[in-house]
């Protein structure tokens, strides 16, 4: 029945304000009014429909993002909105597409490092959409292996220019998106060379295609590298191959914040730290923390809504059956997903907030914090966008069958998110680069020691041992603190044994290299101790609301010990728990799923996502699945006619055993 909500008697259960718990979700409430009003926007207007993706061309899907991304742009301009709000559409317009690119590398790498010279003549035209950049870092040969980049630049100091080369095959720049088919220009990453001497990778500023007919330039091969993974999916992006053959670039189109190269051929860096040539990947993958919890709170919204629309046995005198989300076994499935996407939200903004610190202190030379930014972003970024691709694909089996159509949009969702888990760092690359993460991670300080302190590090995880042991089922339910010091004793003590297994070896790199399964599960350790530690933090805040902070007490509560019983293995060798706790802890977590069912509903409306943004109909909001998904069936482009294309050729034959006969 059109009109009718199929899920008010699940709404009318909940026990808190879902409105005050919208604006914890956006951040504040200018965040929840800004999200809202775009987020309708997008939804009622149909130049940004995207119910048809998955069964276009490529060439057709491709030209449809063209014209959105064009018609987006207009909008905003149209309605001046602001930068936040603009960054704002892009997100709910929920396409991949070049934009992404020019707005979330491009620019900022122009920003972070270029000159306040290159910064003033690039921008504004960056900004205008006068040129459309790209940030082409991968190579056919090295993506993870930054330095091992072949790509050459190599200035000559009679024109005053550089000459970016491509040397081989391998050196051809391999993945950027947006360059394939629409950048006019790159930040493309070489080795430099200034008077045959090699000064490691640096970005240069270099235009590829013409701004009157978009041809490209002299010396430059660019093209689309072909299908990913996925129908529709993330092949609305034109991830790019380009090989440079001589070009000839200004010498001021380095970017030169780093180090900086003068007309007589003198290369000088400068007091700022060299990583600072990987600020943007600082910069994208903090973003790509915050986006885990979006991708992951709208695959956890379809999957929660479905499940209590259907109903699978245990009908009892003809009564209806249950409710599939009433089995204990969807609920230990899905509450922790639910609990996973609110503290991926508070991960994020913690993140941010610590990004924003960086930067400025970035700004008044202050590199001090930027290792530990870098470990943070980098472990953090590995941990969510695991959790949030196999959550995703834990939501479609959640789904059933039907959670297998297009039309239930999880698995359009899965092929666009799951690149995420290699994109901006390969995540198991990533979590190589958190050994530089403390054990003594607590949470007023969530960074640096170093894994060679071990020592320091052995009395810590002593003392956090002596108090782990005090355990015990009250202190499991009720005590934060018991909970969060039993997780800094396990990350502690898996740090403490990686060190004392590299002091075995005479060679560090080799222990290293030995090691580092262990090292990555040490890392894994540390980051869900920041993700519990920063869900505790926001406890302590102020939340107003009736019954919010409630709900998440019992979500944070349920990811703790959802980690704790998965991972109970490190929590026992370690001997932060005993088998008893352990017990009590999966006790605790049927208590709190119990608690989580009659507002689990309310909590997945909290995310305010339009049945537009969620593309799912399983997801709607009114949970009228079943007319919709029987609808849906029959505007499929196979039922336009009764009977199919190639009847006559493959299907009658056949019947009529002509098949041998007939010309395949
Ligand atoms: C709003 C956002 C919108 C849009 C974008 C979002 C999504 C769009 C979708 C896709 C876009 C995708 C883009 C890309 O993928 S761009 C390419 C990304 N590439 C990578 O991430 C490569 C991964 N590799 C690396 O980051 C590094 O090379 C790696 C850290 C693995 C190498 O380590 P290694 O130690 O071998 O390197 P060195 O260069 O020698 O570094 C030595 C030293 O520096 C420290 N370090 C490394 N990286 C950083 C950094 N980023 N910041 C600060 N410090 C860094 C490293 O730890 C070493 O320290 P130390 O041990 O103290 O010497
Ligand atoms: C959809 C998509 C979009 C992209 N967009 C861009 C873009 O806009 N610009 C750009 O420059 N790049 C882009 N990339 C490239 C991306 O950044 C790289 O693919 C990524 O950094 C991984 O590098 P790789 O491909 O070299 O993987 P590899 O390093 O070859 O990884 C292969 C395997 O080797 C393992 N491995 C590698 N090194 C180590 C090690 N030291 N220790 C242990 N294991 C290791 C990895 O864990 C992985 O299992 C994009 C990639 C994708 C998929």
């Amino acid at each position: 029945m059109e009109g009718v909500d199929h899920l008010a008697h699940e709404r009318n259960k909940s026990e808190f304000d879902v409105d005050a718990m919208k604006i914890v979700w956006a951040g504040s409430p200018h965040a929840f009014d800004v999200s809202d009003r775009i987020s309708k926007l997008v939804a009622s207007d149909p130049g940004f429909r995207k119910d048809n993706r998955s069964t276009l061309s490529r060439k057709e899907l491709f030209k449809n993002t063209l014209r959105k991304a064009a018609y987006a742009w207009k909008t905003i301009v149209d309605l001046r909105l602001s930068e936040e709000e603009a960054a704002k559409l892009r997100f709910y317009v929920d396409e991949p597409a070049f934009t992404d690119l020019h707005w979330g590398m491009f620019i900022p790498a122009i920003k972070g490092q270029g000159t306040e010279e290159q910064q003033q003549k690039w921008l504004p035209l960056a900004y205008k959409m006068q040129i459309i950049g790209c940030y082409a870092q991968t190579e056919l040969g090295h993506g993870s292996n930054v330095q091992g980049l072949e790509t050459t630049a190599t200035f000559d100091s009679q024109t005053d220019e550089f000459i970016i080369h491509s040397p081989t095959l391998t050196s051809s720049k391999w993945w950027p998106g947006g360059l394939g088919k629409v950048a006019t220009h790159a930040i493309a990453y070489a080795r430099l060379i200034v008077g045959g001497r090699e000064h490691g990778v640096h970005g240069f500023i270099v235009q590829l295609r013409s701004l009157e007919d978009h041809s490209p330039l002299l010396g430059i091969t660019v093209g689309d590298i072909g299908m990913k993974f996925g129908n529709g999916a993330y092949n609305t992006m034109d991830n790019g191959v380009l090989q440079f053959d001589h070009v000839r670039i200004p010498r001021n189109q380095m970017l030169m914040r780093v180090s900086q190269v003068t007309c007589e051929g003198k290369y000088k860096q400068s007091d700022v730290p060299r990583q600072l040539v990987y600020g943007t990947m600082v910069y994208v993958r903090q973003t790509i923390v915050a986006d885990a919890s979006c991708a992951l709170s709208r695959a956890v919204c379809i999957a929660t809504r479905y499940s209590a629309v259907r109903r699978q046995f245990g009908s009892q005198n003809g009564g209806p059956e249950t409710q599939v989300i009433d089995y204990k076994t969807q609920q230990s499935r899905l509450f922790p997903l639910l609990a996973s996407a609110y503290a991926f939200r508070f991960i994020g903004e913690w993140l941010k907030w610590l990004y924003a610190d960086v930067t400025q202190r970035l700004q008044a030379n202050d590199f001090s914090t930027l290792p530990e930014a870098h470990a943070c972003t980098a472990g953090l970024k590995s941990l969510t966008t695991t959790a949030t691709a196999d959550g995703i694909e834990e939501c479609r089996k959640l789904c059933g069958g039907h959670g297998y159509l297009c039309s239930s949009g999880l698995p359009e969702l899965f092929a666009v998110y799951v690149p995420a888990c290699t994109y901006e760092g390969d995540n198991t690359v990533l979590l190589l680069q958190v050994r530089d993460m403390s054990c003594k991670v607590s949470h007023e300080d969530c960074f640096s020691a170093g894994v060679q302190a071990v020592q320091q590090e052995t009395s810590r995880y002593n003392s956090l041992y002596d108090s782990s042991r005090a355990f015990n089922a009250m202190s499991l339910r009720c005590s934060k603190s018991a909970l969060l010091e039993a997780f800094e004793a396990r990350a502690a003590r898996m740090s403490v044994a990686c060190a004392q297994n590299l002091s075995n070896f005479d060679n560090p790199e080799e222990g290293f290299a030995e090691l580092s399964a262990d090292l990555v599960e040490a890392a894994v350790a540390h980051c869900q101790l920041i993700v519990v530690s920063k869900f505790i933090e926001k406890l302590q805040q102020e939340i107003p609301g009736k019954g919010v902070k409630q709900q998440l007490e019992v979500l944070c509560n349920i990811y703790a010990l959802f980690l704790l019983h998965k991972h109970q293995g490190d929590f026992l060798s370690t001997g932060c728990i005993t088998p008893k706790h352990a017990a009590l802890a999966n006790d605790e977590l049927r208590s709190l799923y119990s608690q989580v069912r009659p507002n689990a509903i309310a909590l997945v409306d909290a995310f305010n996502y339009t049945d537009h943004y969620l593309g799912s109909i399983l997801g709607c909001y009114d949970g009228n699945v079943y007319p919709k998904l029987y609808e849906a069936a029959w505007k499929d482009p196979l039922n336009e006619s009764v009977v199919p294309d190639g009847y006559h050729l493959y299907i009658r034959p056949l019947l009529k055993q002509e098949i041998r006969t007939a010309r395949l």
